[in-house]
């Protein structure tokens, strides 16, 4: 079943585009994320999705309903959780998730939810005397304290120290398996890689790509190399004949080996027909990072930098 359909949306500011062209089908259950540089019209896309924006053009369905026209169901069926959330500084925490408990028909158990973002202990602490860890956990507790079938999270972690970024994917994991929808928002690729089942990749207001982690990785880094070491003497023509291989470079000894395709098992195969034994054997294994790049032109950014200009 199809969780959330866009189609063609297109979104400007005066005479900026600030989305072009995109269409997305995320199917229910799925950790979907969306990735890309600053300003490629990320959060203008979820927004509208949300029904917090509206389009010029294009078409929006989540779980079979318009966000602009089906308002109250869509409302009913989607959590929300956004780029910065504030809140009343005095509210309490166990007041917060009491109060946006109270707006839906429906909604979860927010004791229960608070448990679960380990936030029993601070029920009583003003929102701004919570941490940003502590603030971050309050928002996602919040988008899903309405029971959502889809939830939206726009930079689950960013400002958050390490150890906290992966208690909260280990939380999202949960809240997964419980059978709800996720659309990640993420500057971070290990976050992106980790937790998505497919990404988009969003540049310039367009989708550059959509695969699964590894799909895009494939797709962006044809090229592969293996590099290693021998001590029996190795005729360079044994490797240079293999269909895979398209380069191989000695230098004191390091064999590199360039080329595509089953690369590996392909000089590892000529390798053993040769009879001789590859020491240090290394593949140079392509991440999310390098299909970032590859895509957009960018490097995507790192959450050490975020957290030191956050
Ligand atoms: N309300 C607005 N009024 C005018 N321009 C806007 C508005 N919201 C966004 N923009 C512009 O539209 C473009 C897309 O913005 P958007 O926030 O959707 O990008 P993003 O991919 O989420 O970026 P970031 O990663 O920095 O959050 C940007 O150039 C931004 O400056």
């Amino acid at each position: 079943m199809t969780a959330i359909e866009v189609r063609n949306l297109h979104k400007r500011y005066g005479q900026h585009i600030a989305v072009d062209d995109v269409s997305l089908t995320i199917e229910e259950g799925e950790i979907f994320g969306i990735i890309g540089p600053n300003g490629a019209g990320k959060t203008t896309t979820v927004e509208s999705i949300a029904g917090l924006r509206t389009p010029d053009s294009g078409s929006i369905s989540v779980l079979g309903f318009d966000p602009k026209k089906n308002r109250a169901e869509v409302r009913e069926r989607l959590g929300v959780q956004l780029q910065e959330s504030s809140f009343p500084d005095a509210i309490k925490v166990a007041e917060a998730l009491e109060l946006y408990s109270s707006f839906y028909r429906e909604p979860a158990d927010w004791r229960e939810l608070m448990e679960l973002l380990d936030l029993t202990k601070k029920r009583n602490t003003r929102y701004k005397a919570l941490s940003g860890g502590q603030k971050q956990r309050l928002s996602i507790a919040l988008a899903l304290v309405g029971d959502p079938k889809v939830a939206i999270l726009d930079e689950l972690t960013t400002g958050l120290d390490p150890q906290a970024r992966r208690d909260t994917w280990s939380l999202i994991e949960r809240v997964r398996d419980t059978g709800v929808t996720i659309l990640l928002v993420t500057h971070f690729m290990d976050e992106a890689e980790r937790l998505c089942d497919r990404i988009a990749v969003i540049d310039g207001g367009r989708v550059a790509a959509v695969d699964t982690p590894a799909g895009l990785i494939a797709q962006a880094s044809a090229v592969q190399q293996v590099r290693f070491r021998v001590r029996q003497p190795l005729d360079r023509s044994v490797l240079t004949e293999l269909r895979d291989v398209t380069d191989v470079e000695i230098t004191e000894g390091r064999w590199r080996v360039t080329g595509s395709g089953q690369l590996l098992s392909s000089v590892a195969g000529a390798l053993a027909r040769a009879q001789v034994v590859a020491e240090d054997l290394r593949v140079d294994q392509r991440n999310l990072d390098d299909a970032f790049v590859a895509f957009t032109g960018r490097a995507p950014q790192s959450p050490e930098l975020l957290q030191k200009e956050g």
